[in-house]
């Protein structure tokens, strides 16, 4: 049960606001991405013509009669919703939609020649083909020597710092990638994280890895992975990913696919880490996971029981991104100082949000890192992609 006195939930409707951006330009600049990404046919031009009208002018929409998750929306909020305007109602709820609705304009849920079809994928495969990733991969060959503590730091960051590769966000900010990342965290309890998986032969602790991103996020994802497998730190992982295409960039299994290929097939010490995952994979010690929640448009305090029980199991819930802290703390202008402690706890095992802060939802700083940010920035700290945390809830 939500807190009486936690602040409201977030709304889109207060215009110049963050979340009034999000759904007034960036689901705009989404649709018009995908229309110009693909040889579309006039049925798909005229539903994704019908999408832009809906969320920008007009009412949130049923799901068709015969959508096979309709009953599920429907326990999620969507009688509650329909017929409301997409800014008034939880920010949370309405862009997780504007996704659903998104798959259905372009007929990925079929039947039809498009089902299957995720309409982000050109934007993914790009990234992941990019010079960027080549870099970042070449630079594994550096690290071996390196004494395994530092490797570790390395590989923790790499994943943190993964999560500036978000495409929806870069889509809607030009600025975004040219800005420098400030390299001090704003919270930093990598101790507390470590000190949850210490390191053994005969490892048997499960974690759970919630992903966030494919690509550039994904690839160091799964190298942190690699090196708790083969540091005894975990002796199972499990990845939690989307069950279909969401927030343009976040990944699916067969994001997971690509960038196991990616990995096996670049040159170096990069190849090693994919064979380890890849045979991972084979012997069960790294495992995927794509839970209708991971698609949710509600905060983890409404788990359902099965995944609940799963993260109750795990030595440490790993939760990456901007998108999974909010569902984590909840979706709310907490004052930043509240602690982290309490607003996650209601999460049933230990849990670590690795994030770089790219909206308005914070929490447990103290009250000089809060000062030092808004003296320096303003409130541009919390949305501007820059800064990032490591927070952990034992
Ligand atoms: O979860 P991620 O990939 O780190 O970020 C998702 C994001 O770009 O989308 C949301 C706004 O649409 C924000 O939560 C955040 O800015």
């Amino acid at each position: 049960m939500p807190d009486p006195s936690a602040p409201p939930v977030i709304l889109g409707d207060e215009p110049g606001s963050f979340p009034h951006g999000v759904l007034a330009e960036r689901h705009p600049a989404i649709i018009r991405q995908v229309r110009d990404a693909f040889p579309y046919g006039p049925g798909i031009h005229h539903a994704l013509d019908a999408l832009l009208a809906s969320c920008t002018e007009g009412v949130i929409e049923p799901l068709p009669a015969d959508a096979h998750d309709r009953d599920r929306w429907r326990a999620w909020g969507l009688d509650a919703y329909a017929g409301r305007s997409w800014f008034e109602v939880p920010w949370l709820w309405s862009e997780s939609y504007f996704y659903r609705r998104l798959l259905d304009a372009v007929g990925y849920f079929g039947p039809g020649p498009w089902q299957g079809i995720d309409p982000f994928r050109p934007f993914k495969l790009a990234e992941l083909d990019s010079p960027e990733t080549d870099e970042e991969l070449a630079a594994l060959d550096g690290l071996g020597t390196r004494p395994v503590d530092e490797r570790a730091h390395a590989l923790l960051h790499g994943s943190l710092w993964g999560n500036r590769a978000d495409l929806g966000f870069r889509l809607s900010d030009a600025g975004a990638e040219g800005r420098a990342a400030v390299p001090g965290l704003v919270a930093d309890d990598s101790e507390d994280l470590w000190s949850l998986l210490p390191s053994s032969d005969t490892a048997t602790g499960t974690v759970c890895l919630v992903a966030d991103n494919a690509g550039r996020e994904l690839i160091p994802d799964l190298l942190l992975v690699a090196h708790l497998l083969a540091h005894g730190r975990a002796g199972r992982v499990v990845l939690h990913v989307k069950p279909y295409p969401y927030y343009v960039s976040d990944a699916t299994t067969a994001d997971v696919v690509d960038a196991l290929r990616r990995l096996t097939a670049a040159p170096g010490e990069a190849a090693a880490y994919g064979r380890r995952l890849w045979a991972a994979m084979a012997d069960g010690t790294l495992a995927v996971r794509a839970h209708p929640f991971a698609a949710a448009p509600l905060p983890y305090a409404e788990l359902p029981d099965d995944l609940r029980a799963e993260f109750a199991a795990a030595a440490l819930t790993l939760v990456k991104g901007d998108l999974n802290y909010r569902r984590l703390v909840g979706d709310r202008l907490w004052p930043p100082t509240t602690p982290f402690r309490d607003v996650t706890a209601h999460f049933p095992g230990p849990v670590a949000a690795l994030r770089t802060l790219k909206s308005d939802v914070i929490t447990g700083l103290t009250a000089d890192t809060e000062a030092a940010l808004v003296a320096a920035e303003g409130q541009l700290w919390r949305t501007g992609g820059t800064r990032a945390l490591i927070q952990v809830r034992k």
